[in-house]
């Protein structure tokens, strides 16, 4: 990939099965960049970020993440370029039978650490970002649900990303715990991690003004408005 762009799709067909969901889809995002993605249930937004993280595969144009060729992304290359992404998504929580620290670890052991010492740091390192380095050994169920997502965003963060996807990661927790959540993900953003953030949450999208993309009609608008 050229310069700070980390995601590039021109031009791109967007299929589930034989249905066309998404036409000439053409979708910039650099290093930094603080992106919602936004479009009413069934208007693609999902099938989008299955693009980006190598789950649907792309036809026409061209597509690239993380510095991998969409259209030449062979299945050997998926584990690779996923590592290039932090996914925050609903159906990917954490293991309830296992302490924090041992989720960060089942994590790092399955993208390939080995050195004991270098996943105690890194452990201590991600849930120092979101604030949590004093729950290392806590249970899942002993955290409260923003702070359980916290932790799942230390997940995310662990192999130093260049996106953050995230699906509706404010969708069941409250108002304000909501903020603090977007406040991290967007303090991740300036710290150069692109974050993309599909949401249904208009409310939080306005206190937090950024640039938005919508799903709409099988299009992408590159810069929709609410
Ligand atoms: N595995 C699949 N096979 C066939 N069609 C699918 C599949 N997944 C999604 N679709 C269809 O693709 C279209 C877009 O679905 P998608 O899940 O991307 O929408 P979405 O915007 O993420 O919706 P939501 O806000 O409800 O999550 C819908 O018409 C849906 O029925």
């Amino acid at each position: 990939m050229i310069g700070n762009t980390i995601i590039k799709l021109e031009g791109v067909d967007v299929f589930q099965q034989k249905h066309l969901v998404l036409s000439n889809v053409n979708l910039h995002i650099d290093k930094g960049d603080f992106v919602w993605l936004i479009g009413q249930t069934g208007s693609g937004k999902s099938s989008l970020l299955k693009v980006i993280y190598g789950d649907v595969a792309i036809t026409g144009g061209e597509g690239h993440a993380g510095g991998y060729d969409l259209k030449k992304l062979a299945v050997k290359d998926v584990p690779f370029l996923r590592r290039k992404l932090g996914i925050v998504f609903q159906d990917f929580q954490l293991l309830t039978d296992r302490s924090i620290e041992d989720n960060l670890r089942f994590v790092m052991r399955a993208t390939g650490w080995t050195d004991k010492n270098l996943i105690t740091e890194r452990t201590l390192d991600v849930l120092e970002k979101v604030g949590l380095r004093s729950k290392v050994k806590k249970m899942p169920h002993e955290l409260s649900g923003g702070e359980q997502q916290r932790v799942v965003i230390a997940r995310a963060l662990i192999n130093d990303p260049e996106i953050i996807l995230a699906d509706e990661p404010t969708g069941n927790l409250d108002p304000d715990t909501s903020e603090e959540i977007v406040m991290l993900l967007k303090q991740i953003s300036q710290s150069g991690t692109a974050v993309l953030i599909a949401t249904h949450d208009y409310h939080i999208i306005r206190a937090f003004p950024s640039r938005i993309i919508k799903c709409e009609a099988g299009k992408v608008i590159e810069d929709a408005e609410l």
